[in-house]
């Protein structure tokens, strides 16, 4: 175990990890941190696209934060739009948020598309287990399985429990819908999130894939590996599409990274986003301008330099 086994013994006020010090006595995760550092600086040289299926409600967060972090946004809710626009988008993002009866054909289209040509996506299983045209297409997309899953801890243990991937080891948790708020610890998610990536890798065309779980302290794993990304604030659960719009930037460093980079990238950009916010905000309001100004300023330095715990 690194120091970084203690996230406390690097942070100061507001959670902010002192740069140098963990820089200076962190090799254990030092080719990750320069990947990670790279995937960030690529984004901000290269605007790539991550287009764009999410819910209405957080649909403009989504499309501000990619554009903070400096990629490229575009919306869409038609199958033959997503699919042509996929072949200049760097990768794309799917969440089931809010779902109108046509996308039970539309989504499963799209992510066929998507398998055949091997496009890379993001999936945020939002409210996983709610209502039956839902579950439908969460079904469904087992068969043409995305790149990463992001999601809160309910949301993965329902998919996976979903996908068949708990009974698989004698595991079946109880699985209770969520609403779109978690109810469940991300502790709770750690083996059904290492069985979703395992599953996503083994049909990635490079046989690499991620999971991440959001909460107090995410999670990020690419099935062989866990990490722990301490930070954030509790107002992120206050603002409407903190997770959906981490989402959407996971998508963005998707399309110029690997998908456990992109993962880890995202989520630790968020939690040192949301410290700064956090002590320069009144109220929800207030943190989200000052959450997507944070997304902007922060450093491709210093979001590799966040704390990330190895499980
Ligand atoms: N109590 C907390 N402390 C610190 N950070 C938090 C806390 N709760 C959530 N976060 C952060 O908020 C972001 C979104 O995570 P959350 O688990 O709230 O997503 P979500 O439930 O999918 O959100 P939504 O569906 O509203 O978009 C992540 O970056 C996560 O680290
Ligand atoms: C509030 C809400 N309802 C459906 S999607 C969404 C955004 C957070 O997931
Ligand atoms: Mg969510």
């Amino acid at each position: 175990m690194s120091d970084d086994s203690h996230p406390s013994c690097c942070t100061g006020a507001h959670g902010v990890v002192n740069d140098a010090h963990v820089h200076d006595h962190d090799d254990e995760f030092a080719s990750l941190r320069h990947d990670i550092a790279q995937a960030v600086r690529d984004v901000k040289a290269k605007t790539p696209l991550a287009q764009s299926f999410t819910n209405f409600v957080t649909i403009n967060l989504v499309a501000n934060a990619q554009l903070a972090a400096g990629g490229t946004a575009a919306m869409s809710f038609l199958p033959d739009d997503v699919i042509d626009t996929a072949s200049i988008s760097g990768a794309d993002y799917i969440n089931v948020g809010t779902l109108l009866p046509f996308y039970a054909d539309a989504l499963p289209q799209i992510a066929r598309a998507f398998h055949k040509s091997a496009h890379p996506w993001v999936l945020d299983p939002v409210a996983a287990g709610i209502g039956r045209t839902r579950t439908e297409i969460l079904r469904a997309f087992r068969a043409t399985p995305p790149t990463i899953v992001r999601g809160n801890a309910s949301e993965i243990i329902a998919l996976a429990d979903m996908w068949g991937l708990n009974q698989a080891n004698g595991n079946n948790p109880e699985t209770r819908p969520a609403g779109v708020e978690s109810v469940d610890e991300v502790d709770a998610a750690v083996e059904p999130a290492k069985r979703l990536a395992r599953f996503l890798a083994a049909s990635a065309p490079a046989g690499k894939a991620a999971v991440a779980v959001s909460g107090a302290v995410d999670l990020v794993t690419d099935g062989e590996h866990v990490y722990r990304l301490p930070g954030g604030s509790a107002l992120m659960s206050k603002i409407t599409g903190a997770g959906c719009s981490l989402g959407g930037v996971t998508a963005t460093y998707l399309a110029v990274a690997e998908p456990l980079t992109a993962a880890l990238a995202a989520t630790l950009l968020y939690n040192r986003a949301g410290e700064i916010a956090e002590a320069k905000a009144d109220g929800p309001g207030s943190f989200q301008v000052h959450l997507l100004d944070a997304l902007w300023n922060l450093t491709p330095e210093q979001v590799a330099a966040s704390a990330i715990v190895a499980q």
